[in-house]
């Protein structure tokens, strides 16, 4: 899997293939592509072979030096722009152009099916009305908020524990934990529990479906997946296993639960489980390297929740009502500066389906990928000012501390226009909670001050090697926190056993292939 190990075949290889294919292309053009202008030439995937390690950086010092530019790849140039203005025409004026096309159907079907992230036309048309009518019901609203506060209590005992007997933790394995059994209990109604890893099965899943993402996600830099895949070898073999273990496990918990759920594989809301959880983790991140910030959410959060001293972590969740979590505009605008900088997907790519001409006057071939780049964009100073490279959570409110919306084709980590992310309300939700119960009873300090936090390159923003903390109790909250901790455990198992059973909303709408 690491393509460093030994990247000199694959480089030298790559390097012929697309220096042949572009003299070919470019002396057999006619006469009338003249006259067309194209992005200029920001480098080869060769230079990205080179920059890989700090490949979303090498990206941006290119794109403040360009603004859109083309990466030539075998078969295609790639358009990579930073350009509000072309990513508002590629993502809504001229959305019917783009979309996911034979290229990213043919990575993603695998785990994914004919699922809403791999669709086009009328399939994912279809898929989008369902999907939209059952994110925006109250009944989904408060069934989520009721499991993702019986989340975080857990949360909170495996750090509290964490901090009374001194240990390090690390956080982002926590959180993909979490987010799955959030997943789990809002769209199957099942407790998968392998954030606790009382649930071996559960936890087992856990890893097949993250490993199996990584590898659909590697198959973007590597050019030898199909030859693998045909000779079930290597990344593909593994693929294929992980992928029946996921089957196995998704088809045994539908015969379980029949006449109760119907459910495939392909649920959109799995994918993101990594998507979030990457995002907590900067958050964390963020934190650790913001105290002051840390502690003006902390109160924040005390005063939205009214918390009383001496509250159990049962009574701290169930305190953050959605009059509660309308009031922390400061941490609204923290998990949104912390996407800002640090977006869950680095880069998205749009597959052109016929010949065109972005607003900035330059054309795009049909075959072409054109990717927009919330990474490179958060940095940008023609973007966000002189500051853009600062964590700055005030550059989201007013003078009265209200949090004011962006245009989405500048803050582009939900995508926007009709595709736009369909979970981003349910995801502030679930981060609101989770990090508003959190720290309002815990501080976070990083284990290693002096230790580097890098992202792994991959085409979601993981911290390589995960986020490793040191939890201590907030003062004068230590006494009562980790005295409620028995107490939590027990009232935690009422909550799932008496607010979440047979309340599933989603479970009436679960068809396969949905
Ligand atoms: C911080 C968390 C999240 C971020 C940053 C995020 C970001 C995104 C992005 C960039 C896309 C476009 C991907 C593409 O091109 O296919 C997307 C699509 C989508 N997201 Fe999210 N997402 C998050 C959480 C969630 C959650 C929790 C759910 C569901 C529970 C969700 C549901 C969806 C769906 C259904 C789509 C597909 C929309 C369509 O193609 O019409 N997202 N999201």
């Amino acid at each position: 899997m690491d393509l460093l190990s030994n990247p000199l075949p694959f480089i030298v290889t790559t390097l012929a293939v697309t220096l042949a294919i572009y003299l070919i292309k470019f002396i057999g053009r006619g006469s009338p592509e003249k006259k067309k202008r194209y992005h200029p030439i920001g480098g080869t995937i060769f230079n990205q072979l080179l920059n890989f390690h700090r490949l979303h950086d090498y990206m941006t010092d290119l794109a403040k030096k360009y603004k859109t530019y083309r990466l030539l790849n075998l078969s295609r140039s790639e358009v990579y722009t930073a350009d509000p203005a072309n990513i508002e025409y590629v993502l809504k004026t001229n959305f019917a152009n783009y979309g996911k096309g034979w290229y990213h159907h043919s990575h993603l079907t695998d785990l994914l099916g004919d699922g809403i992230f791999t669709v086009d036309g009328e399939k994912w048309r279809h898929q989008r009305k369902t999907s939209s009518y059952e994110f925006s019901t109250k009944m989904l609203r408060d069934f989520s908020s009721v499991v993702f506060r019986s989340i975080a209590v857990k949360l909170a005992q495996i750090v509290s524990e964490s901090a009374s007997s001194n240990q390090t933790i690390e956080i982002q394995e926590l959180f993909i934990k979490s987010t799955l059994d959030s997943v789990f209990k809002v769209v199957l109604g099942v407790e998968l529990d392998s954030m606790c890893g009382t649930n071996e099965e559960g936890s087992q899943f856990c890893n097949a479906f993250d490993e199996a993402s990584e590898i659909t996600l590697y198959r973007y830099v590597d050019i030898f997946w199909k030859i693998k895949k045909i000779l079930n070898i290597g990344s593909e073999a593994k693929l294929r296993d992980n992928v029946k273990q996921i089957d196995r496990f998704i088809y045994k918990l539908i015969r379980s639960k029949t006449g109760q759920v119907h459910k495939s594989k392909n649920d959109s809301s799995m994918k993101k489980e990594d998507i979030l959880s990457s995002t907590l983790t900067w958050f964390f991140y963020m934190m650790c390297k913001h105290p002051l910030i840390q502690e003006k959410i902390a109160q924040e959060v005390k005063e939205a929740t009214k918390l009383k001293e001496n509250s159990s972590f049962n009574e701290l969740a169930n305190s953050i009502t959605e009059e509660a979590l309308n009031k922390m505009q400061y941490l609204h605008a923290t998990l949104t500066e912390t996407l800002r900088l640090y977006p869950a997907v680095p880069v998205d790519s749009k597959f052109c389906f016929s010949d065109d001409t972005l607003p900035d006057g330059f054309c795009v071939r049909k075959g072409d990928l054109v990717a927009y780049q919330p990474y490179a964009m958060g940095r940008m100073k023609s973007i966000w000012g002189d500051d853009a490279e600062e964590f700055r959570p005030e550059r989201w409110l007013n003078e009265d501390g209200v949090f004011q919306q962006e245009s989405p084709f500048k803050l582009t980590a939900f995508q926007a226009g009709p595709r736009i992310c369909l979970g981003k309300e349910f995801a502030y939700r679930q981060m609101k909670i989770f990090s508003a119960v959190l720290i309002v009873s815990h501080i976070f300090k990083l284990s290693d001050e002096q230790k580097a936090v890098n992202y792994k390159t991959m085409l979601t923003l993981h911290i390589d090697g995960g986020l490793h903390i040191r939890a201590s109790h907030r003062i004068g909250a230590e006494k009562s926190y980790s005295a409620s901790v028995q107490q939590a455990s027990t009232n935690s198992i009422m909550i799932s056993q008496t607010q979440l059973s047979d309340k599933n909303p989603l479970a009436h709408v679960m068809e396969p292939g949905s």
